[in-house]
């Protein structure tokens, strides 16, 4: 058989219909936007089309900013350090909110924040792997300057209350960040329903090209650029632009928001297959109630299987699944989610995310459901724990 990808929080495939999409600006269309002769001109219909495509995803409004750049990694830096320049230097206005949950790129650009004076609160997840709207509202205070919490998280696949998160800063008074980078094309973002002032995304998560991601600001956010420079994008993001990667990512957006329905349906029933032969193995665990996550993730604990072990076991048998955040695989730490959840520290280092895509066809899951009960008998026969 084929090899089969189930890492899809990772990154996923180009779709065909974008990498289409994307060809005729590496040889044909080749100009730099920026440039006033007709090969830079010739392009620029084709971003904006792309700004369009974006805009409508998120349903944002006329007024707002969508600042194209290379990645979620970027524009949740760019966040962070704008609130620092912007804020939190000058004003009394000196701590940040965050969560535990977070991806390395917000929890790393506060660390280094807290070297600069920055006092910033890191909130762990209830016994059902959430942050709650409650638990932002008991910290926030006047000295706050950003609340950022992930829209859905890339382990787990459990989805946070961030209407009614952005809903409690929107009444404080307070700036509110949501990285929504497993978001996008597996739940509805709507601008106009979740009053959040600042978003990020990153293509390659939702079947766009690697190396482009966008940073959606609301009229009247304040920000200073990341990085410095041309005037391009406005001045807010220096940098030649990446056209055929932000026309990639229009295309990707607007696909990834008209599959939404078969993520849902299709998608979802495949990884409910999935995850129920999961729950027919002894003492597994299931992280996070299966309709409070993306519809394509699931993230198990398996008892005396230790995550890299299956992880490898998998990939002997052409499966690719991780043991959380490729960014952190090579930490041995364990997973905080599992942690918080009450996990026992063995089972906090036995957790495997398998994570599906509109791609994943359901010979592909009966295939893989039959090598893990494999390598689960094998490797427990391994076990001195188990
Ligand atoms: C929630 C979240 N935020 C930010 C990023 C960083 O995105 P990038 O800058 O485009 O790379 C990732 C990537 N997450 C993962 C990358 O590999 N496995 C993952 O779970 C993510 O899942």
């Amino acid at each position: 058989m084929e090899r089969i990808y189930l890492d899809n929080n990772a990154t996923t495939i180009v779709d065909p219909t974008v990498r289409e999409a994307m060809d005729p600006f590496y040889c044909h269309m080749y100009g730099n936007p920026n440039s006033l002769h007709s090969f830079g001109i010739e392009v620029r219909p084709y971003l904006h089309q792309a700004m369009e495509q974006m805009y409508a995803a998120i349903n944002a409004g006329d007024e707002d900013d969508i600042i194209i750049n290379s990645c979620a990694t970027e524009g949740n830096n760019t966040v962070i350090m704008g609130m620092y320049f912007s804020l939190l230097k000058e004003t009394r206005k000196k701590r940040i909110v965050t969560t535990q949950l977070e991806h390395p790129c917000i929890r790393e650009a506060c660390r280094f924040l807290e070297t600069q004076g920055v006092k910033v609160t890191y909130l762990a997840p209830d016994r059902q792997g959430l942050i709650t709207p409650e638990m932002v509202k008991e910290v926030i205070s006047d000295k706050t300057a950003l609340v950022s919490v992930m829209w859905a998280n890339n382990e787990t696949g459990l989805i946070l209350p961030i209407k009614e998160i952005a809903e409690v800063c929107k009444e404080k008074g307070v700036y509110f960040h949501t990285d929504a980078v497993q978001a996008i094309g597996k739940v509805k973002v709507d601008m106009q329903d979740v009053p959040a002032d600042f978003l990020t995304f990153s293509a390659h998560k939702f079947h766009g090209p690697k190396g482009a991601g966008g940073l959606y600001v609301r009229k009247g956010g304040m920000l200073p650029p990341l990085l410095h420079g041309g005037e391009q994008m406005g001045g807010h993001r220096a940098g030649t632009v990446d056209v055929p990667g932000m026309v990639g990512m229009g295309k990707a957006m607007e696909i990834a928001v008209e599959s939404l329905e078969y993520e849902n349906t299709h998608v979802r029933r495949l990884r409910d297959k999935f995850e129920d032969a999961l729950m027919q193995i002894d003492d597994v665990l299931v992280v996070g109630d299966r309709d409070l996550r993306t519809p394509n993730t699931v993230y198990v604990s398996i008892r005396g299987v230790e995550g890299e072990a299956m992880i490898w076991d998998l990939n002997q048998n052409g499966i690719a699944a991780s043991t959380g955040s490729a960014c952190a695989s090579e930490s041995l730490e364990a997973s905080p989610i599992l942690t918080a959840i009450g996990a026992d520290k063995e089972l906090a280092h036995t957790g495997v995310r398998f994570s599906l895509s509109r791609f994943t066809t359901e010979k592909e899951i009966d295939f893989t459901i039959e090598v893990v009960k494999k390598a689960v008998v094998r490797l427990r026969q391994l076990s001195t724990s188990y």
